[in-house]
């Protein structure tokens, strides 16, 4: 699905990625992980045609990045970042409704199916009292929840979560990341997120990536890659697995 090669980003005075090789495949759920400053925003962004002026090779469904025009790559891949910033007092129903441009013909309106899979993504999510609130009046939560629910809208076969769920209370998190795993199990999703929360990488990822420095330091499956020596090694922090049934929880500790 995602296949990259020796990806290489550079500002002024600073390489921030240094070449990373990464394969993706389609149906499964990555967590990305590293410490602050590692790089992990900056990947996701060049991964999803943000940023600009990298070098190296990424391919996504066996075609190069820069080859699809910016409405197409949003037909197969959507993002939530980690901010959502906006001035402008869109209503929560004008956001969702974003989320189909992509696939909108020139001067058309929003077809049925249009509306029905914004209908589906508004219950499921539970929006349905936000959608004629103002987004600029949300708290940091809402605000994500909403911007959750345009990624979901967009229906892409790629989703991309950059601390998506980092505002919100257990509740949503844990709602939220569950109907994403279904979507990976029904519908074969592919999911890439960035997480600071182990438990939650431990509780969804089928494989994490840990990102130290601007490289790839360790990969693989979340079972066996997650563990305590890796987690010191790239935090520096000691931790704990605890076991219970088939979850595995992992407690951080100095
Ligand atoms: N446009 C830019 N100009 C200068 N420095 C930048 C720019 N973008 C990112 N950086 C720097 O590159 C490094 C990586 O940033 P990035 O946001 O990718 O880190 P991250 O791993 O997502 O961090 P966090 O966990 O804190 O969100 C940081 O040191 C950041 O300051």
């Amino acid at each position: 699905m995602i296949k990259t090669k020796d990806i290489r980003y550079s500002v002024p005075g600073k390489e921030i990625i240094k070449g990373i090789d990464i394969k993706i495949e389609k149906g499964k759920f990555y967590g990305i992980l590293g410490p602050n400053g590692s790089g992990k925003t900056t990947l996701l962004d060049i991964l999803a045609g943000i940023i600009e002026g990298w070098s190296g090779e990424i391919e996504v469904d066996g075609r190069e990045v820069d080859r699809y025009s910016k409405k197409d790559l949003a037909k197969v891949l959507a993002l939530v970042p980690q901010n959502f910033d906006t001035s402008f007092p869109f209503s929560v129903e004008e956001v969702l409704e974003m989320g189909r441009y992509p696939h909108k013909k020139k001067f058309s309106y929003g077809s049925k199916g249009d509306k029905k899979i914004i209908d589906d993504v508004v219950e499921e999510l539970e929006l349905q009292d936000m959608l004629k609130k103002k987004i600029t009046d949300l708290s940091g939560g809402e605000r994500q929840r909403v911007v959750f629910g345009k990624a979901l809208i967009q229906d892409t076969q790629l989703l991309f979560l950059d601390e998506s769920t980092s505002n919100l209370d257990p509740y949503y998190a844990h709602s939220l990341l569950t109907k994403v795993r279904s979507r990976v199990e029904e519908r074969g999703l592919t999911v890439i997120s960035v997480f600071h929360d182990f438990n939650l990488a431990s509780l969804y990822c089928d494989e994490v990536i840990f990102i130290k420095d601007g490289k790839v330091v360790k990969s693989g499956e979340t079972a066996h890659t997650l563990s305590p020596e890796n987690i010191k090694y790239v935090f520096n922090v000691n931790s704990r697995i605890m076991e219970d049934e088939d979850k595995k929880f992992v407690i951080p500790y100095m």
